[in-house]
């Protein structure tokens, strides 16, 4: 069996050497030519699976490591016969600890009061869930805006509209789907952005055309009191420089880069491609997963809550470090730039998931453990 794998794939060789040859290519050098004698694909989001890519290769399985499916063309794998999975929630912590990184240091630039804002999530699936069930669980004020969601189930949801005319704090975490009914192309267009209300915060960790880039900027240059998150952008790896330097934090596509999240996101297509070929999945990601670098955290009972919450936080993530970094390569001319956003996330050094951080409390304090609870950090006794 020939697996034809983007390089940057964690664990290759440990999940998938079994198979058969793996072959290495550079994700946005996959070409039709590369699979000509592939039977497997495996890639992230940089290569666009088609019928252009497909169409005449004996590929009959389609792996991405990513929760993101939008790369990928779906009616296409249905027609053609060639199955397909992605890994739902892999990476989906990350991003949540990139949401918590970037509100505190928003709370800082803008001396803010996290506890008294109003918090607006639009979508609420893998990622959006757990930030929902993050905030809440910190006893902070979330609203949730999930149409599709609403449908299907009884909830407590609120609109589009509710959420940019209630909310201090918008966090967009939907698929991308760029048309058709439910399109979340340009779900934040000239318009919404123009209804935002004084002071929003928006952050972007989902995919770039969820927010019209272009709009976004020129509403971020006529008014001071908005501030923006981006971590994902219109037309990946280039990026909109002038829009870059108005966000508060701009990231090259790492929310989700923690290195838990995209070594589950290969085991989540090991055990996919065991099922298409009915054979048992016996490699484990807890044996290859390294321990966790991060030293446990001892809190006092007296310790000032606030102070707590960005110690245990950002001893896990602090996004400005991947923003000074991203600023710095948006230099030179537009290929070097494309070139730099791909080798940032290339090399991106090792982050970790916070349930790896031990914290213990010494004396009784309910805020406290209602912190470590909500964060999802592992309590150690005293
Ligand atoms: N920046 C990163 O590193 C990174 C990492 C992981 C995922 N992502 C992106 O985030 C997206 C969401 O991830 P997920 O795991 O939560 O996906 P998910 O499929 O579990 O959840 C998405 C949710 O969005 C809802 N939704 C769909 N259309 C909507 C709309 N118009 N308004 C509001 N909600 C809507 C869906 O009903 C669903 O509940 C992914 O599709 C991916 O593109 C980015
Ligand atoms: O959809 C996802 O899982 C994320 O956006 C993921 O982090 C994308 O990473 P990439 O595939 O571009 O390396």
């Amino acid at each position: 069996m020939l697996i034809v794998a983007d390089e940057n794939i964690p664990l290759l060789d440990a999940f998938f050497e079994g198979f058969g040859e793996v072959r290495r290519v550079p994700g946005r050098a996959i070409d039709r030519a590369a699979l000509e004698q592939a039977d497997v694909l495996l890639v992230r989001s940089v290569t666009n699976v088609n019928r252009a890519l497909l169409e005449g290769t004996p590929v009959r399985f389609v792996g991405t490591c990513t929760i993101g499916t939008d790369h990928l063309d779906l009616d296409y794998f249905q027609k053609a016969g060639i199955q397909w999975s992605s890994a739902p929630g892999c990476n989906a912590r990350g991003v949540v600890d990139y949401v918590l990184g970037s509100l505190l240091t928003l709370a800082e630039i803008e001396g803010a009061d996290l506890t008294q804002r109003t918090y607006g999530i639009v979508g609420a699936g893998e990622v959006g869930g757990r930030l929902v069930k993050v905030l809440k669980g910190l006893g902070w004020k979330v609203l949730v805006c999930d149409p599709p969601r609403q449908a299907a189930e009884d909830g407590d949801y609120a609109s589009l509209d509710q959420i940019i005319e209630h909310c201090d704090v918008i966090s967009l975490h939907t698929p991308l789907k760029k048309s058709g009914s439910g399109s979340t192309w340009h779900l934040l267009d000239r318009q919404r952005l123009a209804q935002l209300k004084p002071g929003t915060w928006l952050i972007n960790a989902s995919r770039g055309p969820v927010v019209d880039n272009a709009a976004l900027r020129e509403v971020l240059l006529a008014r001071e009191d908005l501030q923006a998150v981006l971590d994902v952008w219109e037309g990946e790896p280039q990026v909109d420089v002038a829009l870059a330097e108005l966000c508060v934090l701009a990231t090259p596509h790492i929310a989700g880069y923690s290195l838990d999240g995209k070594q589950r996101g290969t085991a989540q297509i090991y055990q996919a491609l065991c099922a298409h070929l009915g054979q048992p999945a016996n490699i484990q990601l807890r044996d290859l997963l390294p321990e966790p670098w991060l030293a446990g955290v001892n809190l006092n009972a007296s310790t000032d809550p606030a102070w707590a919450l960005a110690m245990l936080c950002r001893s896990v993530y602090d996004p400005r470090r991947d923003d000074a970094d991203f600023r710095r390569s948006l230099v030179g001319t537009v290929e070097e730039q494309r070139k730099a956003f791909d080798l940032l996330r290339k090399h991106y050094p090792e982050r970790r998931e916070i349930d790896g951080l031990q914290v213990r409390i010494h004396g009784e304090s309910a805020a406290l453990h209602a912190i470590v609870n909500a964060l999802g950090a592992t309590p150690s006794p005293w």
